[in-house]
């Protein structure tokens, strides 16, 4: 092969090759050394075979640690959450928030149900009013179609469960909008969805006289609403040399603050989608699918606004809580063929997917509090640092118990670099 044929990324059939022929093409593409090439051939816990099954052109897998959230007590029911991430601190602020609201009964929650939407776009409709009406009128016909295709959803006692029409103007003239309410149960409902709204497509077009063209879930799930909610006492929560309601009052600004400037919530929810999509990826469900619906959901009122609130009960507690769509399954997707998203369901002993989502936003809330209640008094970098001091003397290439003292200085200094971790090792290494 010329050096030009290696440098094209133009390869036919790379997906018809066998992980480790893909990898020896991608190496001599980019010049990876053996150790480096051996390091992604290790795929870790994860079968070769079901990695290459699971996407496409696998040449490797990517691990990120897994770690227990402590201290959640949900619905009165004490749990062990697994949380994916590759962000310190995230598991540390679960277990903090949780500890704080834990002798007073945790989390509640609740959820709107497990319903899904799927949306049917048709367009070039001369009368979109009278096409909206005569969609409507065939529900009973809409029904059969949509569970049809899916006998053992409905056997679980999901399935089709209403038609909504809307008429949107947009920069191409009106649009006549199908939403197909469709109760998934235990899957996330993806591909239950969007099998039934390309079922039902043709039959929209020949009713009305237009075209369809999109016919595919919106991950906007507002039928699928997760709720949780937490107080938490001031005594529990006073930090050294703030008294609890100094806190209380500094978290519930925070919120305000989030509420009403989009450059605030934006972190804000970022903080929240630090538990959320934690737990979503351990769980093999799709991360994505969650980000899109939580991000267009703050954003429902036309301004972009924050996931959480933070009130002041009559008592003078501290009152926080979540609503966010979450549109999770415990079928379908890698959920069930992970062996990780497996075991992980079975630490947190989950059986519905509706339970599973509830979990999550009290996750969600949780991550929240602890990330405000440490902005709103020491800041963020004192117990976020702390924890990163260890990534950062691991960067400087510290190793086993090189680790840990290298650490403590950084912390200790109050200066968490790589320059003075560089430093302090080579001073521990004589
Ligand atoms: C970091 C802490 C927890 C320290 O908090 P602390 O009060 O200094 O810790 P502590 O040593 O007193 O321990 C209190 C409890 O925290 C937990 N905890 C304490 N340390 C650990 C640990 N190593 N591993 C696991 N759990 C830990 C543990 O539950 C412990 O109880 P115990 O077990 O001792 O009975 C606190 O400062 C905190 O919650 N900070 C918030 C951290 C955070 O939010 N991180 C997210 C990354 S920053 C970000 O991306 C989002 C952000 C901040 O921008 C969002 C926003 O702007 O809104
Ligand atoms: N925009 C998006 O978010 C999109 C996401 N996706 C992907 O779709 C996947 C999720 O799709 P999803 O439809 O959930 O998965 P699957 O189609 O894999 O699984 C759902 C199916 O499992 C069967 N099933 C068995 N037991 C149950 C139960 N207790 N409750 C409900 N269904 C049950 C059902 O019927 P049956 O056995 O008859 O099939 C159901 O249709 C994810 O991988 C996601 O990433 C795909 C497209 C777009």
């Amino acid at each position: 092969m010329t050096s030009n044929q290696l440098k094209s990324s133009r390869i036919s059939g790379f997906h018809k090759k066998s992980p480790q022929e893909r990898l020896d093409l991608v190496a001599a593409f980019a010049g990876l050394d053996e150790a480096t090439v051996a390091h992604l051939a290790n795929m870790g816990n994860l079968d070769p075979h079901l990695a290459d099954h699971l996407i496409e052109n696998v040449v490797g897998t990517m691990n990120i640690p897994v770690g227990i959230a402590t201290n959640m007590r949900i619905d009165g029911e004490d749990m062990l959450i697994p949380m994916a991430t590759e962000e310190s601190s995230v598991v540390a602020a679960v277990c903090n928030a949780a500890r704080q609201c834990y002798d007073v009964g945790g989390f509640v929650t609740s959820s709107s149900g497990t319903l899904m939407i799927a949306q049917i776009q048709l367009v070039d409709s001369p009368d979109p009013h009278n096409a909206r009406i005569k969609i409507l009128e065939r529900r009973d016909e809409i029904k059969a179609v949509c569970d049809e295709c899916d006998p053992i959803l409905v056997k679980l006692g999901g399935g089709f469960r209403d038609v909504e029409v809307r008429i949107i103007d947009t920069l191409g003239g009106p649009m006549v909008i199908t939403h197909l309410i469709v109760d998934t149960r235990d899957a996330m409902g993806a591909n239950a969805v969007n099998t039934m709204a390309e079922k039902l497509a043709p039959s929209i077009a020949a009713w009305t006289g237009g075209r369809t063209y999109l016919r595919i879930l919106s991950n906007l799930a507002d039928r699928r609403l997760a709720r949780a909610r937490a107080t938490w006492t001031c005594e529990a929560i006073a930090a050294s040399g703030m008294a609890g309601e100094a806190v209380r009052d500094g978290i519930v600004s925070a919120y305000q603050f989030a509420a009403a400037d989009p450059y605030r919530a934006a972190t804000h929810n970022k903080g929240i989608m630090n538990g959320i999509t934690a737990v979503v990826l351990a769980t093999g469900n799709d991360t994505r699918a969650i980000e899109a619906g939580c991000h267009a959901y703050a954003a429902k009122d036309g301004h972009y606004g924050s996931l959480t609130r933070w009130e002041v009960t009559p008592e003078g507690h501290l009152a926080g809580s979540i609503e966010v769509p979450m549109a999770v399954g415990l079928i379908g997707g890698a959920t069930k063929l992970h062996p990780t998203a497996r075991a992980n369901l079975k630490i947190l002993g989950v059986t519905t997917a509706d339970r599973l989502a509830r979990v999550i936003a009290a996750v969600g809330l949780a991550q929240n509090f602890s990330a405000l209640k440490a902005l709103a008094t020491t800041g963020i970098q004192k117990g976020h640092m702390a924890l990163h001091a260890q990534n950062i003397a691991m960067m400087a290439g510290a190793v086993g118990e090189e680790i840990d003292r290298v650490a403590r200085v950084l912390v200790e200094r109050g200066t968490v670099r790589v320059d003075v971790a560089e430093a302090e090792l080579k001073l521990i290494r004589g």
